[in-house]
């Protein structure tokens, strides 16, 4: 008999997936190569197991039974202050709506949730067209659509322009640098604390918390009415503080501001890169599609419920999602120890849900590297298994602004369509980067092959 065997009833040994000395597995989670590595530790080590690097240990809990669990649990035994911290401070402030939980999170979510949904989108949807129809009227039959800046720059200003009433084009570089580099520092890791002293990173972040600032003022300036402007994120903001404010700081209030910026903007203009980059690789799915676009602007713009009721947009925009999650897991601390598949997960231990690894996994999604569109299609519907499809995460955290990506997503896929015939490079092999969410490269272009209707009829 030996001490190392566990009793039945004890709880299992952890597996620690192997790596280098010091560095462990810190390479492999870096936001692009994420779900591949936990899918293959999953695969080989079940649904826990703990990740090492420069001396810290991560327990990931992985498959769909951890996506069921977390749905259920993660509030209660999961927190999310010290994954966000450190960006908090980035911007001043001690906490923020996705750094909090409890009460004091509903609080932030109250306000902050109205503007990033659908059906907002789809109040102000003639505004996010009008940013896509203006940059799509620059392309003629023979240009190259550069993918990753196209969708940065359609993205920033609709979301600019829908969430804020702002026009973020003047501040289009300092807003990337800014968010993207702080995000880099402060939550993924890719980059060093010194990144922030260069002199390009000051001044963007200078000019970018200035943009905000004036917008607030002018805001206050301006306020909404019956007539006029209608309230937008900022206008919810300002309204909270004045009914309450001791809970909202001035810092606060910039950090809720530059909220959609932080956390729309890369996040909608890598997954729409990809569905564009999903657009090149399969011209054979792309006449139905363009079909679907057609009648969608046949008689004016679309409204949000008729983009949503187009099928196959609608099904290759979710088969985008579940093959380029560019959010692949959450990382949490537990609050207290836990028990997950027999394993037992003490407090204050880092944990990463890998929400995305069932994306890969043949028993949720039949031959799940293919791209196929069809498997969310009535009779199949394969992301209705319990767990399999998380591209937004879960729980209380699950992302604000679905409705509002999924909108645009859809909402700038039908206008591309309708206006460009497009074609991919058969030369292209993905490559792909983390900036700090999984992007394709800015290799990726699509050759406009004829313009179909002229941009300037989208909003006819
Ligand atoms: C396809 C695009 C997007 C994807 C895949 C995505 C994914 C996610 C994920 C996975 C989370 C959870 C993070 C965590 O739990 O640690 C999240 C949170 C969040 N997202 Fe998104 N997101 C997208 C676009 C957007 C947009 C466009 C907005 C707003 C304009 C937005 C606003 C938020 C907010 C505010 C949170 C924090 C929610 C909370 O803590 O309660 N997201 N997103």
């Amino acid at each position: 008999m030996t001490d190392a065997l566990p009793l039945p009833s004890s709880p299992r040994v952890i597996p620690t997936v192997p790596g280098p000395p010091v560095i462990g597995s810190v390479t492999q989670l870096f936001p692009h190569r994420l779900r591949a590595f936990l899918t293959g530790a999953y695969r080989e080590h079940g649904p826990v197991f703990n990740v090492t690097g420069l001396g810290r240990t991560f327990t990931v809990l992985a498959g769909p039974e951890a996506n069921v669990w977390a749905v259920k649990s993660s509030a209660r035994l999961l927190r999310s202050q010290e994954a966000w911290r450190a960006n908090d401070e980035a911007f001043g402030v001690q906490r923020s709506l996705i750094s909090v939980d409890g009460e004091e999170h509903r609080a932030f979510r109250r306000v902050e949730g109205r503007t990033y949904t659908r059906s907002y989108l789809g109040a102000n949807l003639r505004r996010a067209l009008s940013v896509v129809a203006e940059d799509l009227a620059l392309l003629r039959a023979g240009d190259d659509l550069p993918v990753a800046a196209f969708c940065k720059a359609v993205i920033t200003e609709q979301l600019a322009r829908v969430v804020v009433n702002g026009a973020a084009r003047p501040y289009l570089n300092d807003l990337l640098t800014f968010v993207q580099t702080t995000l880099m520092v402060r939550v993924t890791g890719q980059r060093p604390r010194l990144t922030e002293t260069l002199p390009g990173f000051r001044r963007a972040r200078a000019r970018s918390l200035a943009m905000v600032e004036t917008l607030i003022e002018a805001h206050r300036r301006v306020p909404p009415a019956p007539d006029g402007r209608a309230p937008d994120l900022i206008d919810d903001l300002l309204a909270a503080q004045a009914a309450d404010p001791a809970f909202w700081s001035e810092l606060d209030l910039r950090m809720a501001a530059m909220g959609a910026f932080i956390a729309g903007m890369d996040t909608a203009a890598n997954t729409l890169a990809f569905v564009l980059y999903r657009v090149g690789q399969h011209p054979e799915l792309v006449p139905a599609l363009a079909a679907e676009a057609d009648s969608a602007f046949r008689d004016g713009p679309p409204s949000l419920e008729a983009l949503g009721a187009l099928p196959h947009l609608h099904r290759f925009v979710l088969e985008c999602l579940r093959l380029h999650p560019i959010a692949p897991a959450m990382t949490r601390t537990a609050t207290q120890d836990f028990t997950f598949a027999g394993c037992r997960i003490p407090a204050g231990r880092q944990v990463i849900v890998a929400t995305t690894v069932p994306h890969g996994l043949d028993e949720c999604f039949p031959d799940a590297g293919t791209f196929d569109p069809g498997r969310f299609a009535p009779g199949r519907m394969e992301h209705r298994r319990p767990g399999a499809f998380a591209p937004f995460g879960l729980g209380t955290h699950i992302c604000a602004g679905s409705g509002m990506a999924e909108g645009l997503i859809l909402l700038n896929l039908a206008a591309i369509l309708r206006t460009l015939d497009l074609r991919g490079d058969p030369a292209y092999v993905l490559r792909e980067v983390a900036r700090p969410t999984a992007t394709p490269d800015d290799r990726l272009t699509l050759r406009v092959a004829g313009v179909r209707h002229p941009a300037v009829s989208l909003l006819a």
